[in-house]
């Protein structure tokens, strides 16, 4: 028995084993142990659960008897199941047994070469930690995260937006483009080096250097004063829009006359000339006969005088370029603009991506759900590309990484293109059935496992290992959280919202319909006119 944990007993499969713990110090519930076979060799098993029991008795003597071996007589009964997960065969493809393990035959420890090899922990280079109670490093394969794309879910507080940083410092170590969506600042400090007090010990623990990327550049769509310590403000294109731009800002909130009523704008004023501006298309629409000008203009009215509509807009090619992550902060800005810019933004990118102007790479969506709702919670105008960049961004090398702490809120359809998933602490029942739906066969024990996980430790499921890996995800090399608790907090003035006059008379319906009044002026109206004058 020497180096043994314990001994198979009772009825065996190929699939999972049964053993009698014979050593209670030398194994714990996810150890990894290794059970030989007749005809495949050594086998790697996990142990999946373990169950102490003092009524037990007899059992050790039954195996004693039948083995020879001497089991924990006399003592409580230690009882592990373990799963087989199997063994490489020549050619390097993972089998498992097709003949029963003996009972009475040995458990043992399983040697690091071992685990490597069966799970396949070291294949293409990004590190992501540590397989958990090992010191064996987990990697994943870079060019399978930009074409199958990865998802992190977990709940709040738990590591998310530290393992993605993680993984977006594999990205930029390989010089691969990053985009990230980043809407509460908290990847700005990409750009340091990680300073924690305790960093010394965890980097020669992990086997990484503290380092900050210089090659990050924060983005603001607002502007350098509502957001101090972005690089550059982004800007995209709001000249020239086609009629189907348009509406695209405009977030698909508009009935089929609504977007007759542009098409005609925005012909009209190319009859004329191709040079023109919002303003100039809002002028258009104002000068129209339609009464349902003024609700085109009300919609329309915010973009014409959003900042991050210009003139000249921020190159896809500088946003998305080899070696560089772009950060697009959106502190200060209206969730509903956050939708609508990584709406445009993405198209753009992902067109840019098909055409070859732009390389291969990542786009990481914090707060995805936010951004990619699943049907039934909210409709965004960023759904459609995201969704489209799920199922088709593995054709043309664009990745998502998809971090969300509400799996059950986001898309499915994008959820399930993830072939990487990233898994930390999950309690609420709907985000555990979300994600327990999605992974084929995970036993109520994982199920258990993903409840309890404490931070940093994360459920890591990847097409190249076999079966899902627990990893203690390694310490950051650039310091975790936003710079922007750092900065002096600006006072964003507050507009006082403006009360619409009421209607000087009520005017019947079928009137309304029958004699064409003069539509009531509404704020909209106002504002127009303030910005046009009168017309
Ligand atoms: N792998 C890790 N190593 C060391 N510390 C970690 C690790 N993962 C997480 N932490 C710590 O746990 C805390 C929470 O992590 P993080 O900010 O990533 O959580 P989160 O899930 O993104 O939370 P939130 O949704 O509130 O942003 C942080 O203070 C971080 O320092």
């Amino acid at each position: 028995m020497i180096g043994s944990v314990g001994v198979i007993f009772g009825e065996t499969g190929s699939h999972e084993i049964k053993f009698a713990v014979s050593d209670p110090a030398g194994v714990r519930r996810t150890d990894y142990v290794k059970v030989w076979h007749a005809t495949d060799g050594w086998v790697l098993c996990q142990v999946l659960s373990m169950t102490r029991s003092s009524d037990g008795f007899g059992l050790a003597e039954a195996i004693s008897e039948g083995t020879g071996h001497s089991v924990q007589k006399n003592a409580d009964r230690i009882v592990a199941k373990a799963i087989v997960i199997g063994a490489r065969d020549v050619q390097g493809l993972l089998r498992t047994p097709k003949t029963p393990f003996c009972p009475g035959d040995r458990v043992y420890p399983a040697d690091s070469e071992l685990i490597t090899g069966t799970l396949g922990l070291t294949q293409g280079g990004a590190y992501i930690g540590l397989l958990d109670g090992t010191n064996l490093q987990v990697m994943v394969d870079r060019n399978k995260l930009v074409q199958k794309h990865c998802s992190i879910l977990a709940m709040t507080g738990s590591g998310k937006s530290y393992t993605a940083a993680v993984i977006m410092e594999e990205m930029l170590e390989k010089e691969i483009p990053l985009l990230i969506i980043d809407p509460h600042g908290e990847y700005a400090s990409l750009k340091q080096a990680n300073d924690d007090c305790d960093i010394e010990e965890l980097c020669q623990r992990f086997g990484v250097e503290a380092r900050g990327y210089d090659n990050v550049t924060i983005y603001t769509p607002a502007n350098l004063k509502v957001n101090d310590y972005a690089d550059k403000v982004l800007r995209l294109n709001g000249r020239n829009l086609k009629p189907g731009e348009i509406i695209d800002y405009m977030g698909g909130d508009l009935s089929a006359s609504e977007i007759g009523l542009i098409y005609e704008a925005v012909g009209e004023i190319r009859n004329d000339r191709m040079n023109y501006t919002l303003a100039d298309v809002l002028r258009e629409i104002g000068s129209m006969k339609s009464n349902m000008k003024w609700a085109v203009i009300n919609k329309l009215e915010p973009l014409a005088t959003a900042e991050f509509l210009a003139d000249k807009p921020t190159p896809l090619e500088e946003l998305f370029a080899k070696g560089r992550a772009a950060i697009i902060d959106m502190k200060g800005v209206n969730p509903d603009v956050q939708q609508v810019i990584v709406a445009r933004l993405l198209s753009m990118l992902f067109e840019a991506r098909k055409a070859g102007t732009v390389p291969a790479g990542i786009v990481v969506v914090e707060e995805a759900h936010n951004f990619c709702p699943e049907r039934g919670f909210q409709k965004t105008t960023s759904s459609d590309v995201l969704r489209t960049i799920a199922s088709e961004g593995r054709k043309f090398g664009m990745g998502l990484l998809i971090v969300s702490q509400r799996p059950a809120k986001v898309d499915k359809n994008v959820l399930s293109q993830c072939s990487t998933q990233v898994i930390m602490r999950v309690t609420n029942p709907n985000d555990l059935k979300a994600i327990t739906k999605s992974l084929e066969g995970i036993s109520s024990e994982l199920e258990e496992e993903i409840k309890r996980l404490p931070p940093g430790v994360a459920l890591l499921v990847n097409p190249d290992i076999p079966m899902p890996v627990m990893v203690q995800v390694r310490v950051r090399r650039s310091r975790h959280g936003g710079l922007s608790a750092e900065v002096s907090e600006e006072e964003v003035p507050i507009e006082e919202p403006v009360e619409e006059p009421a209607p000087a008379q009520e005017k019947p319906e079928a009137a309304a319909v029958l004699v064409e009044q003069p539509p009531k002026k509404s704020i909209t109206e106002s504002l127009f006119h303030r910005m046009f004058g009168k017309r």
